[in-house]
């Protein structure tokens, strides 16, 4: 399948960045047959969520396990395949080139996908400059999306300002996973590149990834299901 098929519905990724995993399964009971893919990330799965994500693949949901290593290439390479037995669909690392040769490696013959972290969304070319490169965001980004490439990483993790350049270099089989989204009028905390999801989806976007509007959100359904709206709207 090639990205342009997955359907609308199953682009929407939900962040369970909640503090345990009773909350984590309240909003997903709450979110109901609404949301198909969920991440989890630093806060769960630090609080217990790993199992989660078996629950959740039991359920027919996707997840996306955002884990971001980043480490010496054999450390890597054993935490993925130790990852591997989770059921997981993303996995992500940061992008420097031993750790994301090594967690291609690692995934060997799994159903893992490997994403890279090009960028965070919430640095922009200061924040950038502040951790000691010369290098404008946009430049890094292609660079680091050109390496993984190169190395056969699944997925890129970017800005969805990003996307459009990045599909010219990565093709239409990679995934383009895009953070920093904001519907109009949320709160956009401390994201700095940020897009609202139909601009996302309208730029090339293959999933979003929401957290904080959706699972802060009054009625986080009734909000999921306006972003679809969103995204079924930009896909024409
Ligand atoms: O890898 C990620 O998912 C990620 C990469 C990135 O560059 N920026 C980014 O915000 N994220 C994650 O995406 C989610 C965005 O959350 P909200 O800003 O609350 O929508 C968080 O769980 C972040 O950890």
């Amino acid at each position: 399948m090639t990205q342009a098929e997955i359907a609308p519905k199953d682009r929407l990724i939900v962040g369970l960045d909640l503090p345990n995993l009773d909350a984590a399964e309240a909003m997903v009971d709450r979110l109901g047959d609404s949301v198909t893919f969920y991440k989890i990330g630093y806060r769960l799965a630090y609080a217990g969520g790993l199992p989660l994500v078996g629950k959740l693949a039991d359920k027919g949901k996707k997840v996306f396990l955002d884990l971001k290593l980043h480490d010496i290439g054999n450390t890597v390479m054993q935490g993925v395949q130790s990852i591997n037995k989770l059921g997981a669909t993303f996995l992500t690392v940061h992008a420097y080139p031993q750790t994301m040769k090594a967690a291609v490696e690692g995934c060997a013959g799994s159903g893992l996908k490997i994403l890279a972290v090009t960028v965070l969304t919430s640095y922009n070319d200061d924040d950038l400059h502040a951790a000691g490169y010369r290098l404008h965001v946009s430049e890094l980004v292609e660079a680091r999306a050109a390496q993984a490439q190169a190395l056969g990483v699944g997925g890129i993790v970017c800005a969805p300002e990003e996307v459009g350049n990045l599909r010219k270099i990565v093709g239409h089989q990679t995934s383009l996973v895009t953070p920093g989204i904001r519907p109009a009028g949320s709160a956009v905390g401390d994201q700095k590149r940020i897009m609202t999801p139909g601009r996302a989806i309208a730029a090339g976007a293959d999933y979003l990834v929401v957290a904080r509007p959706v699972i802060e959100a009054a009625d986080p359904r009734a909000t999921a299901e306006a972003i679809h709206a969103e995204i079924a709207q930009a896909l024409g």
